[in-house]
């Protein structure tokens, strides 16, 4: 807390879903915890919002810095406690350090503005200022990404940031945090505060009017119990939430490619992201030979130790997951599906599965599967698979695999959702809006968007009188 670390009464043990071994005791941050640091997140406010742009610079940049320098130790953390492979755990870190690197660019440019007047006494000058301390939750299956894409943002604005991780991957907040101060980040700029009772711990942050804006990232129900607990003090927020995503796949488009996509937007992270393609239509004249190239590659994905150099796809992350997997696939199947290869778990290791999908009424379809299972669907016309892919109340990731110029713009306007990828089954990058519309969440983050989110607009009247 502030910069020191802080004993706790209580604390939680964190489990390995590598093989179910408790691999650490972890600080259980309660109420006086979080009082104490929104008493530090306010007192260090008052400083760090009047840094000069390059004092922000350099210390973001040390700590991009050092988070690539980090990055198998960091690499390796995520393994252990969230079960994500080490080669996607290293381009992780990769991309967590993006979002710091660009955010330590981008304090250097938060221009205001100069108005033209109505009477020529007058002038208007608008500024942009930090909203305040601000809590962060962050989600566990991007344990460094999710942290950095907020923190940054919000300190390049001039803000001080409390981190709440999930009870998952405590750990990678943490280090970042340790490797916060390394890099010479003012106390109480940066902090976090692991629990086992997020409910209990962020009551807290919820009822304190010094808190100004929430940045959620995490499921839909919790994104709702949050909107609603910050419209009490009238917070700002931002809601990253989960996602349904359709990747359509026409006979025109590059097969190689379409297959190649699909695998990188299913399989990263084990089907555990919210922008992971969670229904995949298949023009039906060309539905047969992709579907056995698509099962062909996607039985070269190694399953296994996510500590092995050589791993695709990890364990999921608990039985949670697991149950409700097999209970999307029970439905599949009883609706006259069939699955063309995987279906099987070992423990918490579950086969990359391809599934053939006949019934629309599947649960599949209209549920986040978050796992390595992927339905596909034949369809015949253009206007019919758009609508399917519209009927759904998630709006964050579309996908479509196109040759055909015209017919990838018509779809690109046509699909409601925040990013439509056009022959791209990997757009995040920090440069680019990330974010949904409908019921995937509220506001942007990455490149110039992500931190106008903690800035407040001032306006000045000048009377020359
Ligand atoms: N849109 C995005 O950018 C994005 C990115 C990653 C994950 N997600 C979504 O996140 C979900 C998976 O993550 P998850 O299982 O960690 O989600 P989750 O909603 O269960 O938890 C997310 C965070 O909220 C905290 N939390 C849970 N209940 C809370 C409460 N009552 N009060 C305060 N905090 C609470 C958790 O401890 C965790 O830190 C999926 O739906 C996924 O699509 C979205
Ligand atoms: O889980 C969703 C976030 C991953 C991403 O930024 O691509």
């Amino acid at each position: 807390m502030g910069n020191s670390w802080v004993d706790t009464l209580d604390s939680f043990e964190l489990i390995s879903p590598i093989d179910g071994r408790v691999i650490g005791l972890v600080a259980d941050c309660g109420p006086e915890e979080a009082l104490r640091a929104i008493d530090a997140s306010e007192e260090a406010f008052e400083l760090w919002k009047a840094t000069s742009v390059d004092t922000r610079y350099q210390i973001l940049s040390r700590w991009a810095q050092l988070i690539v320098e980090e990055k198998n130790q960091l690499a390796e953390i995520m393994a252990l406690e969230m079960g994500k492979p080490l080669k996607e755990g290293k381009k992780e870190v990769d991309y967590a350090a993006s979002f710091v690197w660009w955010y330590a660019e981008e304090a250097k440019r938060i221009y205001g503005l100069t108005i033209p007047a109505p009477m020529p006494s007058k002038r208007i000058v608008v500024l942009y200022e930090p909203v305040g301390p601000v809590l962060a939750i962050t989600p566990w299956n991007f344990p460094a990404a999710m942290v950095t894409r907020k923190a940054a943002a919000a300190i390049a604005a001039g803000c001080t940031i409390i981190i709440k991780p999930a009870e998952h991957s405590p750990l990678t907040a943490t280090f970042l945090a340790f490797l916060w101060d390394k890099a010479g980040g003012p106390p109480g700029v940066l902090q976090v505060l692991p629990t086992a009772n997020p409910e209990r711990l962020c009551k807290v942050f919820f009822d304190d009017f010094r808190i100004r804006k929430i940045s959620f990232t995490g499921s839909i129900p919790v994104g709702k119990a949050i909107y609603r607990e910050a419209a009490k003090t009238l917070k700002g927020v931002l809601l990253e939430l989960g996602g349904n995503a359709p990747m359509i796949v026409f006979a025109d488009a590059d097969i190689d490619t379409a297959i190649r996509e699909a695998i990188q937007a299913k399989f990263r992270n084990a089907g555990q992201a919210c922008v992971a393609v969670n229904r995949l239509y298949v023009e039906k004249k060309i539905s047969e030979p992709f579907c056995s190239k698509l099962v062909e590659e996607t039985k070269k994905l190694v399953l296994g130790d996510p500590l092995l150099p050589s791993t695709d796809i990890g364990p999921l992350v608990g039985e949670q997951s697991l149950h409700k997997i097999h209970s999307l696939l029970a439905d599949v199947l009883e609706k006259g599906g069939k699955i063309l290869c995987g279906g099987k778990s070992q423990g918490l290791y579950f086969a990359p599965t391809i599934v053939w999908v006949s019934d629309p009424s599947a649960r599949i379809l209209s549920e986040e599967i978050f796992g390595p299972v992927l339905p596909v669907i034949p369809f015949e016309m253009e206007r019919e698979v758009i609508s399917w892919a519209n009927a759904t109340n998630y709006g964050l990731a579309s996908y479509v695999m196109t040759s055909d110029l015209k017919r990838a713009f018509r779809l690109s306007e046509a699909l409601r959702f925040g990013i439509v990828g056009i022959n791209d089954g990997r757009p995040s990058c920090c440069q680019a809006p990330f974010g949904g519309i409908k019921e995937s969440g509220i506001g942007r983050e990455g490149g110039q968007w992500g931190i106008k989110e903690f800035l407040e607009t001032k306006y000045l009247s000048f009377n020359l009188d």
